[in-house]
C-alpha cells in the first residue's frame, strides 16, 4: 500500500511521510521543492513538480498503482505573505488544489486527507473551537484554506471523491529521530524566537501581555508535529469506517472534518516557563507591545479526534521544544554541509 503525500518534502508533509513509513505504508512524495528541502526526499520515492501538473499526477498513478490515498499538504502557509501577495495564495492554494483534485478523481483515487486549519473558525467565549463552531477567516491565507475545503466539499458531492480534512493551529517540535524538522532556518513564530534568542542570549519579547486570557497573554494550540503525523496516519488507516463509499444520493456525507489540538491550549508566558524548564533558568523574557495584528488566539477541543482516530496528542510542549532545540542544532549543520 502507498500513500500520495503532495508537499511531502516541507516540514510537516515530510514528517508524515516518516510515519507512514514507520507504518508499512510507502510514501509517494509529490513536491515542487520551492519551499521543501530536497534532503527530506532522500531515500523516498521522489516527484519533483507541481500539483496542478495533470501529466506528471498521471506518471505518478501509472508508476504506482497501488497508491490508495492522497495526503494533501502542498500550500503556502505564511500569513503575513497571504496579505501582500493574495493573489499567490489563491493561485496556489486554491486552484492548483482544484488542478490536483481533477487530477486525483481522473485516476481514480478517491480518498484525500486534506491539511488544513483550525485558524478558519470562530473562537467560542472562551477561545475554545469545535467542528461546530462558526467559520471566520481572518486573512487570505486561512480564507484560502476554506475556500480549497468549500471546493472539495462540492468534489464530494458531485464525484464521489472522498475527504477528510484536518484542522489544526499551531505546529512545533519536529520528527523526534531528527530526519527532517522546519525548513526555514529564521522563523518568526514564537517558538522559533524563543530559540533564537536563548542562542544569541538576549531576553525574548513577549509581544502582547494585554489579552483577555489567564494570564494576559496570546492563547495557541502548540502541536507536536509528530502527533499530527500520527493523526494523519490514523486518518488513512480507518479511512472507510470514517467515510464509507457512498451511493450519489448519499454522498454530502463524503466530507468529514475533525480537529485536531490538546484541548487547553498554551499561553505565551506559559510557553516561556516550559522553555525555561528546558533549557534551564537562565533564559530571559521581557513584556513588549502586541505585534501588529496580532490575535488573541484560540485552542482546539479534539474530541472527535478521539472518538473517529482513537488519537490524543503524546508529546508535551516540553517535548516539543527539546525536540525544536535539536533540530535547530542539526538544521545548521545542514546548512554548513
Ligand atoms: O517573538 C515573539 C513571537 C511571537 N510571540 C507571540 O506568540 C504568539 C504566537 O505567535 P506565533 O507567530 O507563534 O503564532 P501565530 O498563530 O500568531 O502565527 C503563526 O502560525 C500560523 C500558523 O497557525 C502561521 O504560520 C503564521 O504565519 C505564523 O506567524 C503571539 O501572541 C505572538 O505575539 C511573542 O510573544 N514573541
Amino acid at each position: 500500500m502507498k500513500v500520495l503525500i503532495t508537499g511531502g518534502a516541507g516540514f510537516i508533509g515530510s514528517t508524515i511521510a516518516s510515519a507512514f513509513a514507520e507504518r508499512g505504508v510507502t510514501p509517494v512524495v509529490l513536491d515542487s521543492l520551492i519551499t521543501g528541502r530536497p534532503e527530506f526526499t532522500e531515500g523516498k520515492i521522489f516527484y519533483q513538480g507541481d500539483i496542478a501538473d495533470g501529466d506528471l499526477v498521471d506518471q505518478i498513478f501509472r508508476d504506482h498503482p497501488d497508491i490508495t490515498v492522497t495526503v494533501h499538504c502542498a500550500a503556502l502557509i505564511v500569513v503575513p505573505d497571504s496579505m501582500t501577495d493574495p493573489l499567490r495564495y489563491y493561485r496556489v492554494n486554491v486552484a492548483k488544489t482544484l488542478e490536483l483534485a481533477g487530477h486525483l478523481h481522473r485516476n481514480a483515487c478517491d480518498r484525500m486527507i486534506f491539511a488544513s486549519t483550525a485558524g478558519m473558525y470562530r473562537p467560542e467565549a472562551d477561545l475554545s473551537v469545535t467542528e461546530e463552531s462558526g467559520l471566520e477567516p481572518q486573512n487570505p491565507y486561512t480564507r484560502s484554506k476554506m475556500m480549497a475545503e468549500q471546493m472539495l466539499d462540492d468534489f464530494a458531492t458531485a464525484y464521489g471523491l472522498r475527504v477528510i480534512s484536518l484542522r489544526y493551529l499551531n505546529p512545533i517540535g519536529a520528527d523526534p529521530q531528527l530526519r527532517t524538522g522546519l525548513q526555514n532556518s529564521k522563523p518568526t513564530h514564537a517558538l522559533g524566537k524563543m530559540i533564537e534568542s536563548y542562542r544569541l542570549g538576549v531576553p525574548f519579547k513577549i509581544t502582547g501581555v494585554d489579552w483577555e486570557t489567564r494570564d494576559g497573554t496570546a492563547i495557541r494550540d502548540y502541536i507536536h508535529v509528530w502527533d499530527i503525523a500520527r493523526a494523519f496516519y490514523e486518518a488513512a488507516a480507518r479511512f472507510d469506517s470514517i467515510v464509507p463509499p457512498l451511493q450519489p444520493a448519499d454522498r454530502q456525507r463524503a466530507y468529514q472534518v475533525i480537529n485536531l489540538g490538546t484541548g487547553d491550549g498554551t499561553t505565551v508566558r506559559e510557553l516561556v516557563t516550559a522553555f525555561r524548564d528546558v533549557v534551564g533558568d537562565g533564559f530571559l523574557a521581557e513584556e513588549a507591545p502586541a505585534r501588529p495584528g496580532d490575535v488573541v488566539g484560540a485552542y482546539v477541543n479534539p474530541a472527535k479526534a478521539r472518538d473517529l482516530l482513537g488519537w490524543k496528542p503524546e508529546y508535551t510542549i516540553e517535548d516539543a521544544i527539546r525536540h525544536s532545540l535539536l533540530w535547530a542544532e542539526r538544521r545548521s549543520e545542514l546548512d554548513v554541509a
